[in-house]
């Protein structure tokens, strides 16, 4: 609750917390109650995860990549989902069924700013938000691709601070973070 308070502080209220320790739907159950914060599961690969993440109170769920028993299991929970693609045939079938506003990822391993930006010329009507690699340095350049709408990252509370509960600290990378947007 500390953490998602110091981020929602410094200008950042889209929370993503991965499902990928036996702590992460506790913390969701934590971060769902601090006011201003919109708080989703991350790593969420199967219908199990769907239903735990939206019984914990995430408000919204994000893959790396995306299948249609994934798809299919969202709809029915009623869960908003960002699924992941990484090539121009996954967001071309995902654009087909609706899923115009993507994640893509790894970001850098797979092509960064250049790849997007190649995308943006065949599929003007996908957008992205890269996650995987996006650096404070390399978030203005992604940004400034006319198919990126947001980026993601976790360099903004990287673990030490998180342990050690530098929250101020966290706060104020937060509002750096928040300063890049160029849109
Ligand atoms: O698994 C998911 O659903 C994800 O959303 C992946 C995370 O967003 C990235 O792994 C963050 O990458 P770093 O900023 O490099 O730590």
């Amino acid at each position: 609750a500390d953490l998602a308070a110091a981020l929602v502080e410094g200008g950042l209220p889209v929370l993503e917390v991965t499902l990928r320790t036996p702590a992460a739907l506790d913390v969701i159950r934590a971060m769902a109650q601090v006011p201003g914060g919109h708080v989703g599961a991350g790593t969420v690969l199967t219908p199990d995860d769907v239903k735990r993440a939206r019984e914990a109170g995430a408000s919204f769920a994000v893959s790396p990549g995306a299948t249609e028993t994934l798809i299919r299991a969202c709809e029915d929970e009623g869960l908003a989902l960002l699924p992941g693609a990484a090539t121009a045939s996954e967001a071309m079938r995902l654009a087909e069924i609706g899923y115009d506003m993507l994640k893509f990822f790894p970001a850098e391993a797979a092509g960064g700013v250049k790849a997007l930006k190649s995308l943006a010329g065949p599929l003007p009507h996908i957008s992205f938000c890269p996650t995987g690699g996006v650096t404070p340095q390399s978030a203005p350049d992604y940004l400034s691709a006319p198919n990126v709408i947001c980026v993601g990252g976790s360099w903004i509370a990287p673990d030490a601070d998180v342990t050690a509960g530098h929250w101020a600290t966290i706060t104020e990378r937060a509002k750096a973070a928040q300063a890049l947007r160029v849109k």
